[in-house]
């Protein structure tokens, strides 16, 4: 993809002639007088939309919800490994593989660490966050125009020096606000919400923030009560504009389980998104209870059961398919994907696959894994649909 020019907030029109990958190197930047820089901005703009457009897609969810182990899942379907920026920051949230370039929204954070707490605003509070910002850059990359994007620093709290993000073919921004502003959700060409329910967030982040970051049971109680206003109020609203949405609650397998590690799992798809058909169970449009285990599929105890059907979401049409119960053994999947259609694979037994590549990620045994995988190659397909559209529409155009 051609290199177009570099956006910055503080300068946003300049003309770069050898943009440096690496962070915070020098550009080469020729000075024009302002109105032929001005018609020289208007016309690389109009040949950068004409040449490429980056696809973005958006994935929200609260913190510790799986979005870094779907994004793994996501970027692994199109090959390579997603890597932050060469030479750049070490605290660079961004990942980078060849198809996909992963932006993470907490980057547009306003206000620092210590900034939200002399004012009493959670990350989650919309005034904590530059949403024109976040609204330009991701236009201006969708554009292919490349962005010097701020950088929250995690380890320190405080806003980095920003990077360079070169438009990607597809770019994901993933984070807690990627649809609450209109403008920014406007520029979604398919948007995720990670939909994990009270209980079960609360045995993820034990397991993550308690056995691998040493944090108490009682501080972890207390930041999910502290978050749960704003997280009412600005993020779980973001739910209704989603294309899919994965929810993951209790199991229903197991009566008053409260362990959180057996999990039901639904994926609700919008009906009517253009580049996207939703996945069926034997009979598109049919109500179905499957229970698969037997012969072809081992369970141990509680099972595994499968249900399938049209619904509505916020007076949305949707089908949702579900999956109750975890898989003994991965390699056994096969069967489960042969009898589902519409998963967009490129050869039998590529979901398959792709969970046995992953099968140590988290929800590698359940529907986690297989709905985050199946979303990954959805996407893909939406990806090489709209590729395929804007190719053929010069063909179409000269017909005319
Ligand atoms: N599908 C899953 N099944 C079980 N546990 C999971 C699953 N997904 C995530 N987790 C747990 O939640 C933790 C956080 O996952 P991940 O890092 O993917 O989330 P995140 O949304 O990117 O988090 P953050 O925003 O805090 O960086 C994992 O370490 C794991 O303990
Ligand atoms: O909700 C979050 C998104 O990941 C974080 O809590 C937010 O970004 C603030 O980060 P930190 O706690 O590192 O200051």
């Amino acid at each position: 993809m051609a290199i177009c020019a570099v956006y910055t907030a503080t300068n946003p029109i300049f003309q770069t002639t050898k943009p440096n990958f690496g962070f915070h190197q020098k550009h080469e930047v020729i000075f024009y007088t302002r109105k032929e820089r001005s018609r020289r901005w208007e016309k690389r703009k109009l040949s950068c939309s004409a040449e490429a457009k980056t696809v973005v897609i958006g994935l929200a969810a609260d913190s510790g919800c799986g979005k870094s182990t779907f994004m793994r899942r996501l970027t692994s379907v199109f090959g390579g490994a997603a890597e932050p920026p060469k030479g750049g920051n070490p605290d660079s949230n961004t990942l980078i593989s060849d198809t996909t370039t992963v932006i993470c929204l907490d980057d547009y954070h306003s206000l620092d660490r210590t900034g939200r707490k002399e004012k009493g605003v959670t990350a989650l509070d919309p005034r904590a966050n530059n949403f024109d910002l976040m609204y330009e850059q991701v236009k201006a990359i969708k554009d292919g125009i490349a962005v010097d994007k701020p950088i929250y620093n995690h380890v320190t709290g405080l806003l980095d020096p920003p990077e360079l993000i070169q438009p990607p073919k597809i770019l994901v921004i993933e984070g807690l606000h990627p649809m609450y502003d209109s403008r920014v959700r406007d520029l979604l060409d398919f948007s995720i919400y990670l939909d994990i329910s009270n209980e079960v967030k609360f045995a993820w982040k034990i397991q993550r923030d308690m056995a691998e970051r040493g944090h108490s049971l009682e501080s972890i109680k207390a930041s999910i009560e502290a978050r749960k206003p704003d997280f009412d109020a600005y993020i779980d609203p973001q739910k209704q504009y989603a294309d899919a949405v994965i929810e993951v609650l209790p199991t229903e397998l197991i009566p008053d389980d409260n362990e959180g590690k057996v999990l039901r799992v639904k994926l609700v798809m919008k009906e009517g998104v253009k580049y996207f058909s939703p996945v069926y169970l034997f009979d598109e449009g049919s109500t179905i209870s499957w229970i698969p285990c037997g012969r072809k599929l081992t369970c141990s105890y509680p099972g595994i059961k499968f249900a399938y059907g049209p619904d509505s979401y916020y007076s949305h049409e949707v089908s949702v398919l579900e999956m109750d119960g975890q898989f003994d053994r991965l390699d056994e999947l096969i069967y489960v994907e042969s009898h589902l259609s519409n998963i967009s694979t490129k050869f039998y037994g590529e979901v398959t696959q792709q969970m046995l590549k992953h099968a140590d990620f988290p929800g590698s045994n359940n529907g986690t894994g297989l709905f985050q995988t199946i979303i990954g190659l959805k996407i893909r397909d939406l990806y090489e649909q709209l590729v395929a559209e804007k190719a053929a529409a010069p063909v179409e155009a000269a017909k005319v």
